[in-house]
């Protein structure tokens, strides 16, 4: 894992790829704007969600203890639009014993092309994921999940995928996927956000 993050670093070297900030990144710096955030996009969900809960909210893919759930860093190429997701999930990510849960996997593809769609699109969400799960991958092994925006049309974007292994020689998994762009007048800069969290390359 740290052989490969150190080779895609070296790729941010000339800017051509950008090492992406973890959520908890964003959530640290921008937490006081998460209520504004809800209120101008989900104004009548806003009222049903607890704001008490909503202090305690972590992303589900960082709310493992380190080493047992999601561990990933991802890197994204502007000229390409494409994100790089340099995966190993743990121990109790497993399904079928010995591998990966479906359901685990398919968390890591949504987070991977999410990203792509919402630093292409602004703020969106997932309208459709079709997976095609091609053969099981081994519990606690590296994956790079290869993701693609494909289009975008008005407000949908369509954002397509893969998991191979790190030698690509295993194709594991493809998906595609249509993101929905929210409101778009109500633009909230997300992808200047999220860059502008990026730790330094
Ligand atoms: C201050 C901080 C700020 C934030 C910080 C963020 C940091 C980000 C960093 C890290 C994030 C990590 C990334 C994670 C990513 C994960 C994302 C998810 O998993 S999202 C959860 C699961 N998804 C849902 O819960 C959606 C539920 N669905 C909906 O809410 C609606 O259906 C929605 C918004 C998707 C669309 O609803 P409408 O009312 O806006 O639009 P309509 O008119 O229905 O559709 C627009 C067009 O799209 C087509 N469409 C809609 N759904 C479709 C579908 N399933 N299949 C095909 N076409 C569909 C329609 O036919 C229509 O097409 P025609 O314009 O007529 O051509």
């Amino acid at each position: 894992m740290r052989l490969l993050f150190d080779q895609f670093m070296k790729k941010c070297e000339d800017g051509s790829w950008i090492h992406l900030p973890s959520y908890e990144d964003i959530a640290t710096q921008r937490s006081q704007d998460f209520s504004t955030f809800i209120h101008a996009y989900f104004p009548t969900a806003s009222e049903q969600i607890n704001k008490e809960k909503l202090s305690q909210g972590r992303i589900f893919t960082r709310s493992f203890e380190d080493g047992l759930g999601f561990e990933y860093v991802m890197f994204y190429n502007d000229a390409e639009k494409r994100i790089v997701c340099v995966f190993q999930g743990g121990p109790h990510l497993q399904g079928m014993p010995g591998f990966f849960h479906g359901g685990a996997i398919a968390t890591m593809i949504d987070a991977t092309v999410g990203m792509n769609a919402i630093v292409s699109g602004g703020i969106v969400m997932t309208a459709n994921l079709n997976i095609n799960f091609k053969r099981p991958i081994p519990l606690c092994s590296i994956v790079l999940i290869n993701s693609q925006l494909d289009k975008i049309e008005g407000r949908k974007l369509l954002v397509s995928c893969n998991v191979q292994s790190v030698d690509e020689k295993i194709l594991y998994t493809e998906a595609t996927s249509l993101f929905i762009k929210l409101n778009p007048e109500k633009e909230f800069h997300i992808k200047e956000l999220v860059l502008n969290s990026a730790p330094p390359a």
